[in-house]
C-alpha cells in the first residue's frame, strides 16, 4: 500500500498540468501510446466530421411538439448514444462560474491539490492525475477532481474550500444539472415507449459524481491522449466542455469529433440505460484528444441510480425474449475498478459475460 501511495504522489507531482507549467518539451514516455491507439489528429484518416444530433430542449414543454422532440431524441440515442443540447435552461452565469472556479482550483499549486489525492475510488473527492486505478499502464494528459455531488447537502463540506468560490459556483451548476437529468431521462424513457417517470424514483434518490477534468496544453498531442475510450457506466452523462476534444465512436468504428457550440451541453448515455432499455440504445464509447496551444476543461455529470440500487432491462422491453443484460449496480462498478488493474474499454461487457 504505502508501494502504491508512493509512486501515486510521484506521478501527481508529474502530472500532465505541472509538465505544462514546466515547459516539457516532450511527453515523458509512460504518456505515449501504441501507434495503432494514437489520435490521428489533423489527417482526415479514422476521423470524420458528421453532423451530431442538436435538440432544442425548451421544445419539450411545448406540448405540441414535445412528441416531436422526443422522437428526434430516439433517433439521436439509436444512431449515436449522443445528443447536444440547446435552450437547456442552465443559465450561462452558472456555467461561466463552474468553468472560473475550475480554473482557478487547477492553477492552485500541486502541493494544495496534493491535499486531495486518493486512490480509493469510494473516496467521495479525489483528486488525480491520469493514473488512478493502476501503477504501471499508460498516462494520460488529463488532471482531475471528482466528487459526490448528490444530495449536495451531504457532500459539498468535503469539496474543496480553495478558491473560495469553488463550493458556490460549482454547486450552483451541480444543482442545475441535477434537475436537467429528471428532465432528460423522462424524455428517454418516452422514447423507449415507457412511462414518463419509469425510472423517476431511482433517479430522484440517485447518485451524481462530478467529474472535473483539465486538460493542459501538450506538446505532442498526436501521440498520446486526455482520456482513453470508455463507455460511462451511469444513466446519462451531462457533458460541458471549454472547448473541442471529445470525440465518440460510431457503429463503423470511426472516430466522430464533438463540435463544441457556444452554450450548449452534450448528453451522453451511459451503460445503465443500456442496460434499462434492453440494448435499444448504446453507451457511447468517447475518448479526448488533447492540443499544443490552449488548456481545455470539462464538467463530466454522471449521474445514476443509488449506489446499490440495480439497474436491469424494463421487462416491456424484454417481451418475451431473455434478458440480453444482468443487472448491476454504482456499487458493483466500483467494486469492478478497484479490483482490476485497468479500466474496461466498456463496464457493461464483463458484465455480459459475466452473466451469460
Ligand atoms: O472531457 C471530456 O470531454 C470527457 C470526459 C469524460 O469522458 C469523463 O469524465 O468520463
Ligand atoms: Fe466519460
Amino acid at each position: 500500500m504505502e508501494e502504491t501511495m508512493k509512486s501515486l504522489l510521484d506521478d501527481s507531482f508529474e502530472s500532465a498540468m505541472t509538465l505544462t507549467n514546466s515547459g516539457a518539451p516532450q511527453v515523458p514516455d509512460r504518456y505515449v501510446l501504441p501507434p495503432s491507439q494514437r489520435p490521428a489528429l489533423g489527417s482526415s484518416l479514422g476521423t470524420i466530421e458528421t453532423t451530431l444530433p442538436i435538440i432544442d430542449l425548451s421544445l419539450l414543454h411545448e406540448p405540441l411538439l414535445r412528441s416531436s422532440v422526443v422522437r428526434d431524441i430516439n433517433m439521436a440515442c439509436k444512431e449515436f448514444g449522443l445528443f447536444q443540447v440547446i435552450n437547456h435552461g442552465i443559465p450561462p452565469s452558472v456555467i461561466e462560474g463552474a468553468l472560473d472556479a475550475a480554473t482557478q482550483f487547477f492553477d492552485l499549486p500541486v502541493e494544495e491539490k496534493m491535499l486531495l489525492v486518493s486512490a480509493d475510488v469510494h473516496q467521495p473527492v479525489r483528486y488525480g492525475t491520469s493514473l488512478n486505478h493502476s501503477t504501471d499502464r499508460v498516462h494520460y494528459w488529463r488532471d482531475f477532481i471528482k466528487h459526490y455531488s448528490y444530495p449536495l447537502s451531504k457532500w459539498i463540506d468535503m469539496w474543496p474550500s480553495n478558491p473560495p468560490c469553488y463550493k458556490e459556483k460549482v454547486g450552483k451548476y451541480a444543482e442545475a444539472t441535477h434537475v436537467l437529468h429528471k428532465q432528460l431521462i423522462e424524455a428517454i424513457s418516452e422514447s423507449l415507449g415507457l412511462e414518463k417517470n419509469y425510472l423517476q424514483e431511482q433517479t430522484e434518490e440517485g447518485s451524481q459524481v462530478m467529474a472535473v477534468n483539465c486538460y493542459p496544453a501538450c506538446p505532442e498531442p498526436e501521440i498520446t491522449l486526455g482520456m482513453p475510450p470508455h463507455s460511462d457506466f451511469g444513466s446519462l452523462t451531462i457533458l460541458l466542455q471549454s472547448s473541442q476534444g471529445l470525440q465518440i465512436m460510431d457503429s463503423s468504428k470511426d472516430w466522430i469529433r464533438v463540435p463544441y457550440i457556444e452554450g450548449s451541453l452534450i448528453v451522453q448515455l451511459g451503460d445503465q440505460v443500456e442496460v434499462m432499455s434492453n440494448g435499444i440504445y448504446k453507451s457511447v464509447i468517447h475518448r479526448v484528444t488533447v492540443n499544443k496551444d490552449y488548456k481545455r476543461l470539462s464538467f463530466a455529470s454522471l449521474h445514476s441510480l443509488p449506489l446499490h440500487k440495480k439497474i436491469s432491462p424494463a421487462p416491456e422491453l424484454v417481451g418475451n425474449n431473455a434478458p440480453a443484460y444482468g443487472e448491476f449496480s454504482f456499487n458493483d462498478f466500483l467494486d469492478y475498478i478497484s479490483n482490476n488493474d485497468c479500466v474496461q474499454q466498456r463496464f457493461i461487457d464483463t458484465l455480459k459475460k459475466s452473466n451469460s
